[in-house]
């Protein structure tokens, strides 16, 4: 036991540079660092907040171990009079989903962008002290993806001033929205406007689903849990639900009304800011999930590195501290180390994109409130492709996380398997992934056919101005270490995207229609998105460099992410560069002896860089990841706490285990 602490004791005295200072780095400022630490320590020593092994749990007992905790949760905020940004710290360290995450994150936005100054000084003080519990009714059984394909209707009935909400088929039920199937009082609830006989499209309106007094269903509403989802813990403690409508009426003043309205004479009426407005929710919810994106995979992180640091298998003898003979450390294999750096750096990779998304979209807001809309395209697709990009790759490297843990990371104890199943759905909510990337590739079709106009493309899209450029030059690489220049990753990227894009441009030409074209060359489409977005996030994490980084080797450590970030997707997409030309055979060969070194040199820093992450053993909640890399004997305790050690003898043997042995027995003896 003593061995195993101070193994990784000593991995974390080989750190060359400054823990304390990275941890700010991750944070983002010192302000973010003193304020999550102080919450992390918070929740993680408050005893209502202990993490129970959720997978041996009910569905209803963990439900309803959430609702206590979402409970507990409002109570430790109001009695400690926490500020906002303490208590969104301290519902994300409580890591224990449930209605809330809906309320305040979709809910709540979505009253914020799409109604009235009217309405929200009448809806969001409820909202926000908890007077109501909301959900976001999008979704239907028949239509996720097709938002403009929503059946749900909103028929005005200009006599009562009232709004008609109805599910007119069974596929126009509402389908999935979280905290609906149990707890919602209200729903921000999508349907299709119709006024005077005219079909005006999808619209938000804002309904009373449960009674404020018994919580049963209001008169025409029908609405429950849509039932279990995937992975034991995960998702199950949300109510994902599904709601129908009968007739249900509503005051005219409930449709969210800051993008179009409906007189009293029911009159449609458009203001003059765009009606993408309206999916404003979604912009916000897809720049979070890029942050939380990042904090999934380092979570996978942080344990598979840990726990690779502590196992060991095979090897030449070397000898410990103590001189005694021991096996190789796992993570001192270049195959677990091709597998296990490049996701590192990958987390902070996203960790750097998230931040500069969040200023993108805080920096959209504030057009927005000027009027000015002119960003809102490139805000959607950097939204868009992003939270794509980022949760495929941390759902993919969460799962190889738990691989790269060999047969201890398939145990609850692990932490990962739920971490999967609780991260993985992230790839189909708030936008299927590929049909968000064919949103870029249809912004990135439009920038292309509008150089030809003369037009400029700005912020993500500026390299597209250099077309010429980009389309014909060479990689100057010549050895190993050119591959170590920002600009030659930069352009090498550039050439990839704009490449594949404009390839795509080209292709659509050859087509009788642009649908068609978009249509059949959709997995196309899908590849140069992927360029784009990898560029940008490439991108991002240069720029990040290029800023003034304090701390003893912390730019060091960075640049050394950096480089195998860059040069792990150019080996991990090396068809897209060969193809395209952006690199020849012996450049990429080049590029691959480049990153082997880098795995030399991060070798050392890997412990002390998860543990950058500041996370506590209580929201890492794995044996496997412990701080102290006590695993043996912690993973040996959590087996006797399976309920199927609660007897000796199991329930089930007097009747099926001691029968079939002695008839076995008997027949034996005849
Ligand atoms: C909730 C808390 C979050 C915190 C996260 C943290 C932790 C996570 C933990 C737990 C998470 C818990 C819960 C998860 C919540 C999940 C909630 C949901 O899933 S809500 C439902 C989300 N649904 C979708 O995302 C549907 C996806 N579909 C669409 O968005 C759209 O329909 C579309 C596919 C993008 C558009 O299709 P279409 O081609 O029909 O486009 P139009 O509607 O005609 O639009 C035309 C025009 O508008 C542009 N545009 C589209 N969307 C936007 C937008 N959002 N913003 C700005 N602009 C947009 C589009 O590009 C077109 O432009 P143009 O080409 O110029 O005409
Ligand atoms: C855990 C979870 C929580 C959720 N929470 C909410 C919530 O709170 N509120 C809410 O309203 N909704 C919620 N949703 C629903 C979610 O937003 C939808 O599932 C999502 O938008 C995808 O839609 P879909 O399920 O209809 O998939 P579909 O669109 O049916 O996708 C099925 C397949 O078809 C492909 N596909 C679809 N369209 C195209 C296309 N045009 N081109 C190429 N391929 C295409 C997709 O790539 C996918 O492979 C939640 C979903 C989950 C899983």
């Amino acid at each position: 036991m003593e061995r195993i602490m101070d193994h990784l004791a000593h991995e974390r005295s080989k750190a060359q540079f400054s823990v304390e200072e990275m941890k700010i780095i991750w944070a983002g400022s010192l302000h973010a660092f003193q304020v999550s630490d102080r919450i992390a320590r918070l929740v993680a020593s408050d005893p209502g907040f202990r993490k129970d092994n959720r997978a041996v749990l009910s569905r209803k007992e963990l439900f309803k171990s959430a609702l206590r905790k979402a409970a507990y949760v409002w109570k430790r905020i109001n009695e400690l009079a926490l500020s906002e940004e303490e208590a969104s710290w301290l519902r994300f360290y409580v890591d224990e989903l449930a209605y809330a995450y809906i309320h305040w994150g979709m809910f709540v936005p979505a009253i914020k962008g799409s109604a009235t100054e009217e309405q929200q000084q009448k809806w969001l003080p409820l909202a926000n002290n908890m007077q109501i519990i909301g959900t976001y009714a999008q979704t239907e059984l028949g239509h996720g993806s097709n938002v403009r394909g929503l059946e749900t209707t909103a028929t005005f009935d200009q006599e009562t001033d009232e709004f008609i909400i109805h599910s007119p088929t069974l596929t126009s039920s509402k389908w999935w929205p979280g905290g609906l199937g149990k707890v919602a009082t209200h729903a921000v609830v999508y349907a299709r406007l119709i006024t005077d006989g005219q079909d005006y499209g999808v619209h938000g309106f804002l309904v009373q689903i449960r009674s404020l007094d018994d919580h049963f269903p209001l008169p025409g509403v029908t609405v429950g849990d849509i039932g279990m989802k995937f992975g034991s813990g995960a998702f199950n403690s949300i109510d994902n639900g599904f709601l129908r409508f009968n007739h249900v009426r509503i005051p005219r003043n409930q449709m969210l009304m800051k993008v179009s309205r409906v007189t009293r004479q029911g009159k449609y009426v458009e203001s003059n800011v765009p009606k993408q407005l309206l999916y404003g929710a979604m912009v916000y919810v897809r720049q979070i999930i890029v942050a939380d994106a990042s904090i999934a995979l380092s979570r996978a992180v942080c344990i598979a590195t840990r726990y690779s640091a502590v196992r060991r298998q095979f090897g030449p003898p070397h000898e410990d501290e103590n001189g005694k003979g021991v096996e190789t450390q796992v993570i001192d294999y270049k195959t677990q180390q091709s597998r296990l750096f490049p996701l590192l750096a990958s987390a902070y990779a996203f960790r750097f994109v998230g931040e500069w998304l969040k200023w993108l979209y805080t920096d959209l807001i504030q057009k927005l409130e000027a009027n000015d809309f002119s960003t809102l395209p490139e805000a959607h697709a950097c939204t868009a492709g992003l939270k794509s990009l980022t949760t495929s790759a941390a759902a993919d490297g969460i799962k190889e996380c738990w691989k790269l843990c060999g047969g201890h990371g398939y145990l609850s104890s692990s932490g990962l398997p739920e971490l999967y199943a609780a991260f993985v759905p992230a790839c189909t909510y708030e936008g299927d992934n590929i049909v968000l990337l064919l949103q870029v590739s249809r912004f990135l079709m439009k920038t292309i056919s509008q150089l030809q106009t003369g037009k400029k493309p700005i912020g993500t899209t500026a390299y597209m101005a250099h077309v010429e450029h980009l389309i014909q030059c060479r990689c100057t690489v010549q050895k190993a270490e050119d591959w170590l220049n920002p600009s030659v990753i930069l352009e090498a990227f550039e050439a990839r995207a704009i490449r594949l894009s404009v390839a795509c441009a080209e292709n659509l030409t050859k087509f009788a229609t642009p649908l068609q074209g978009f249509s059949e060359l959709s997995p196309d489409l899908v590849e140069a998105a992927v360029a784009h977005c990898q560029l940008i996030v490439v991108s991002k994490f240069i720029e990040k460099l290029q800023q003034n980084i304090e701390g003893n080797g912390v730019k060091q450590q960075l640049e050394t992410l950096c480089n195998i970030y860059c040069l792990n997707l150019i080996h991990k997409h090396l068809g897209d560069f060969l193809s395209t030309g952006s690199i020849s055979p012996k450049q990429a060969s080049l590029a691959s002896d480049q990153l082997r070194s880098r795995y030399s040199k991060l070798r050392s820093n890997v412990i002390a860089l998860v543990d950058a992450f500041n996370y506590t053993d209580h929201f890492l909640g794995s044996v496997l990841g412990r701080y102290d890399g006590n695993v043996y004997p912690k993973l040996y305790e959590e087996a006797w706490k399976d309920p199927l050690n609660d007897s000796i003898v199991p329930d089930g043997y007097h009747e099926y285990i001691q029968p079939l042995l002695k008839q076995q027995l008997q027949n034996a003896r005849l």
